[in-house]
């Protein structure tokens, strides 16, 4: 069971405020959906919270320790983090990409226990990708990379997810293959927090909201809670129809 849990934080750059005063807290059991417009702060929000970006107030903590003094090991045990930018440092193959989900545990590609080795191939199945594993990583789609780049964050077996925008690149049908792999994942105990762009995307599948606007947390519940039209309106500038977990948007406001 891992929480995540930030009170007060704060991130700035120079004068400039990218977070002010962010308290929420994601456990296991819980899909909790981060969303907001661009450059409302999420990406500044989740690297503060994980103790990879500086917080200029407040503090994060995994299970109550605090995340900024938690070595990369321990906390790539706790938690997968899957960035927005998701650099290779040169192109290898699927198999070894996913294997770097293993690092935490001392395992590296060509360098894998049972255990390690397990995970992988648990990943590889659950991402579709066991036809490209093989494969090297400059000669997948954007889609196919995104995948391996999940498959890798899933093989870390972590107790938390925090995922940026995985399924940005994505075409429907893994889109919501993706979706349905994080369901599961909390469904097995597992807590996930998850930025997406896609409301009704997310609506659909989480559990929890949080809702941000101008480096601020504005609301934060159930979607039946806080899917509102007037909250679309105010946070994305969207008129929408709202029904339950059910949203379509008409156009600009
Ligand atoms: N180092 C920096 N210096 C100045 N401004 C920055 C810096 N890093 C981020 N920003 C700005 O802070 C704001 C928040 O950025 P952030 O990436 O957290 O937003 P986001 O909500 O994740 O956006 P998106 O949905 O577009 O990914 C943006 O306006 C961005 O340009």
């Amino acid at each position: 069971m891992t929480e995540l849990v930030a009170e007060k934080l704060s991130v700035h750059a120079g004068k400039t405020a990218l977070v002010a005063q962010a308290d929420f807290r994601v456990g296991a059991g819980e899909f909790v959906a981060l969303i907001g417009p661009n450059g409302a702060g999420k990406t500044s929000l989740l690297r503060a919270s994980l103790g990879l970006e500086k917080a200029n107030g407040g503090c994060a903590s995994i299970d109550g320790d605090n995340c900024a003094e938690l070595a990369p090991m321990q906390r790539a045990r706790r938690v997968a983090y899957l960035p927005q930018q998701r650099p290779l440092a040169w192109p290898n193959t699927v198999r070894d990409v996913v294997a770097l989900g293993r690092y935490a545990y001392g395992a590296a590609p060509g360098r894998l226990g049972n255990q390690d080795a397990d995970a992988v191939e648990r990943a590889l199945m659950k991402c579709g990708l066991k036809e490209l594993a093989s494969r090297h990583t400059d000669t997948l789609s954007g889609g196919e990379l995104a995948r391996v780049h999940f498959a890798r964050a899933l093989a870390s077996d972590a107790g938390l997810l925090v995922a940026d925008e995985p399924v940005a690149a994505l075409d429907p049908r893994h889109q919501f293959r993706i979706m349905d792999i994080i369901h599961q994942y909390v469904a097995a105990g597992g807590g996930a927090l998850v930025v997406l762009h896609d409301i009704s995307l997310a609506a659909r599948y989480a559990s929890r909201m949080i809702w941000m606007k101008d480096t601020r947390i504005i609301c934060d519940g159930p979607v039946e809670d806080t899917l509102t039209a007037e909250r679309m309106a105010d946070v994305f500038g969207v008129r929408a129809k709202v029904n339950g977990r059910a949203v379509e948007i008409e156009g600009a406001a």
